[in-house]
């Protein structure tokens, strides 16, 4: 709703009121109708001051109601009776003012905000864009570039930023709400004419077409597929170069082609899910609400290598005092000046004061840990030698210590056996660079205590990350369903596909990179070290082995042997691609005709594989795999895979998440694709389709939100 009171010195002032963000829901819109109508009307009223309950302007449209069907007065016309108002109308924009937030102080006369506050047009960032007259006001009070900037990224822009840029007229350091009042007693009775951004012209450069194509340019490249962005562009034009009333023309035919268009609904999935992610629960009956997580007042690093330098710098970053351990003075010293250079670069770029960051001391004594609330061991991948810090932990640390040991993919059980205290063990998965990548595993054991679960999502929510919490398995829920998409990327090399070739259809597909450029920036050898530590090559594998082929299953040795010749990738210089010039890469002759060599060696008859079926067969055995992995219970919904996969492992986000995308496509068409590859390839057993998949089809295949109910009757790992 929205409170309208009088105050003295003839203010009314309007108050919108719905929490936890004031959402512009249709009972709001509904009393600010009613509230502006009230103080148009009200002769001792000589301006008014419109403000946000519990320091929020206001957080937008009510996302919620984009999924139903809409109710009460528009935005539009409601925002235009606010501007045609012949009293001076003053926003106050604490808190947020984003989206239609900021739309609504677009309206108002005058904008008066906080230093803490943030302002921005986010709709773009929920697959929308902003259409109650956001895309026409913008640019017409800060000129086509800057909007076109904020428009198409929605990026959150600082109160000092907004007054720099003319977005809002003052910025306080005390109460914005007094700062209002007194300025809209200044104003009252002035002519508001000059003050509608309707009747303005939007300053435009004269290289308008460069400027858009510029942008279109930056767009391909961040968010390929994306509809949203490009529509922000055409609306920007549409303000640059029509009258207003026409450029809200085309604001409004933008919108409804975005608004019914599946990757708004994919996006605003993606907003809602990430948010539930942090409500875990077990079946246990342990939950985010009744768990209560351990203070961590100082943490501990074990292990300066690429990982443990992130993640150290994360926890100093969200003010957590942090003790670095390494095992040798030259490793501790190169640990010490990279981390040092990073919380330099970081302080710099957020502006963080130094007095900000939790203090890094760095020893070699492990014995120094003994006050330690939590300790994160990011050592290389090697179980015995994870054990063996783990069992010395149990020694040194306090009896209460929480005990995470980052992996991307070890036996969580296995390492807690190790220490005295198994119930205090939980996996936390950093993805690299861990001070960049926002999404952090949680990995349950089956021994690891609710609290531990919670003390972890809780230090994920500290260090800005998205926490998931899931079950104990080999890879656990994102490396795990990499494996059968990587593995289809090799076959279909095997079949007669090139690497470009199927990376242009995973990157037109909305893929930042395709994997084998993916590969290939992170190293060949990462994923060899693993396949000789199980067996799959190198010297554990049992002599007369066939080459493809282990236990009765189809394998490809391809990425063995190009690491074998020394083709790791970037840093070899030469991988899957050629890179003669640092990071470039170029489809490589030489891998051409090693893989028709390869084909003729084994008999394999090379064809024209087809974008579909790259596609498909890379997309679906991943997804698949994703269904044996709500089946097991190591994922507790299939929300939870879909804000891994797109927080961690750059799926699109206009697609929603593998699973989300799979509904989209039509679980009975991923059925019938993947009963068809499997006929195909009966020696590809991740292409069977899995029996949650058969399930779902056969309820009549139900939206997403409904299968957790079906999955609980399953077993769960967590
Ligand atoms: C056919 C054509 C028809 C066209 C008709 C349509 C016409 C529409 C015209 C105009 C449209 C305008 C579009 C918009 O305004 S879209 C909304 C734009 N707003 C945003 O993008 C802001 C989204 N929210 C946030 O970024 C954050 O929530 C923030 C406001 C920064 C607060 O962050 P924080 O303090 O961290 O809190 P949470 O994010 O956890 O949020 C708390 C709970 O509030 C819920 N929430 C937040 N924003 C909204 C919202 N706009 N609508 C509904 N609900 C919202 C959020 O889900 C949390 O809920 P819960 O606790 O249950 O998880």
């Amino acid at each position: 709703m929205a409170l309208y009171r009088r105050i003295p010195g003839a203010i009314a002032v309007i108050t919108l009121t719905n929490p936890p963000v004031n959402a512009l829901s249709c009972t709001v819109r509904e009393a600010i109708y009613e509230t502006v109508k009230r103080a148009t009307a009200d002769q001792e009223v000589k301006a008014i001051v419109l403000c946000g309950a519990n320091g929020k302007f206001c957080g937008g449209a009510d996302i919620k109601e984009f999924s139903r069907e809409m109710r009460g007065p528009p935005l539009v016309p409601m925002i235009d009776m606010i501007e045609e108002s012949e009293k001076p109308v003053v926003a106050v924009i604490e808190g947020v003012a984003f989206g239609g937030g900021l739309e609504l102080a677009l309206g108002c006369h005058y904008r008066i905000a906080h230093s803490g506050a943030q302002v921005g047009l986010t709709e773009v960032t929920l697959g929308l864009l902003p259409a109650a007259g956001g895309t026409q006001r913008l640019p017409r009070l800060i000129g086509v570039p800057a909007a076109l900037d904020i428009i198409t990224t929605g990026r959150h822009v600082s109160a000092q930023e907004a007054v720099r840029l003319g977005i809002v007229d003052k910025v306080t350091d005390s109460s914005a709400m007094e700062e209002a009042i007194e300025f809209a007693k200044t104003v009252a009775g002035e002519p508001m004419g000059p003050r509608r951004l309707s009747l303005w012209t939007a300053a435009c450069p004269e290289d308008l077409d460069s400027l858009l194509e510029g942008a279109l340019v930056r767009i391909r490249q961040r968010s390929r597929g994306a509809l949203a962005p490009v529509a922000c562009v055409q609306a920007v034009r549409a303000a640059a170069s029509l009258p207003f009333a026409q450029g809200m023309k085309k604001e409004q035919e933008l919108m409804a082609y975005l608004f019914t268009s599946g990757q708004a609904r994919a996006m605003q999935y993606c907003f809602f899910t990430q948010r539930a992610a942090a409500r875990w629960t077990t079946p246990s009956g342990a939950s985010w609400e009744n768990t209560k997580a351990r203070p961590v007042r100082q943490a501990a690093v074990i292990g300066l290598g690429t990982m443990g330098k992130g993640i150290a710098v994360s926890l100093s970053r969200a003010g957590i005092p942090v003790i670095a351990v390494e095992t040798e003075q030259k490793r501790l010293k190169a640990g010490r000046k990279a981390v040092n250079s990073m919380l330099t670069r970081e302080s710099q770029k957020r502006g963080l004061a130094e007095a900000h960051l939790g203090s890094i001391s760095f020893t070699l004594d492990l014995r120094k840990l003994r006050d330690t609330d939590l300790v994160i061991e990011a050592v290389f991948e090697d179980m015995a030698l994870k054990k063996q810090i783990f069992s010395k932990l149990s020694s040194v640390c306090r009896p209460d210590a929480l005990l995470c040991t980052n992996t991307s993919g070890l036996n969580i059980d296995e390492i807690a056996s190790a220490a005295s205290r198994p119930e205090l063990v939980v996996g936390t998965h950093f993805f690299a660079p861990a001070h960049v990548m926002k999404l952090l595993e949680v990995v349950c054991g089956p021994r690891t205590s609710p609290v531990a679960v919670a003390t972890a999502m809780q230090l994920a929510k500290r260090l800005e990350k998205i926490g998931v919490v899931v079950g104990n398995c080999s890879g656990f829920v994102g490396n795990r369903m990499m494996r059968p998409y990587t593995e289809q990327a090799y076959y279909l090399l095997e079949e007669g596909a090139r690497p470009e070739e199927v990376d242009l259809v995973l990157e037109e597909f909305g893929f930042a990179m395709g994997i084998f450029r993916v590969m290939d920036l992170s190293g060949l050898d990462v994923g060899w070290r693993s396949r000789k530590e199980l067996g799959l090559t190198g010297p554990k594998l049992p002599p007369g082995t066939e080459a493809r082929s282990r236990g009765g299953k189809r394998y490809s040795p391809l990425p063995d042997i190009l690491c074998e010749s020394g083709r790791l990738g970037q840093k070899t210089g030469r991988g899957w691609y050629l890179y003669e010039k640092e990071r470039v890469a170029t489809p490589d002759p030489w891998l051409q005709s090693f893989l028709e060599d390869y084909r003729s060696r084994f008999g394999i008859q090379s064809r024209r594989v087809g974008q579909d079926e790259i596609l498909e067969r890379c997309l679906y055995s991943l997804i698949n795999e994703g269904f044996r992995i709500l089946q097991e219970g190591i994922a507790a919904s299939p929300e939870d895979i879909d804000v891994i996969y797109v927080s961690g492992y750059g799926w699109p986000r206009h697609r929603g998440g593998p699973m989300f995308y799979a509904w989209m496509v039509g679980l009975p068409k991923v059925l019938d694709k993947l009963e068809h590859y499997h006929r195909t390839h009966p020696d590809i057993p991740n292409l069977a389709p899995s029996s949650m998949l058969r399930k779902l089809v056969a309820r009549g295949s139900p939206p997403v939100h409904q299968w957790r109910a079906l999955i609980q009757q399953h077993s769960s790992q967590l």
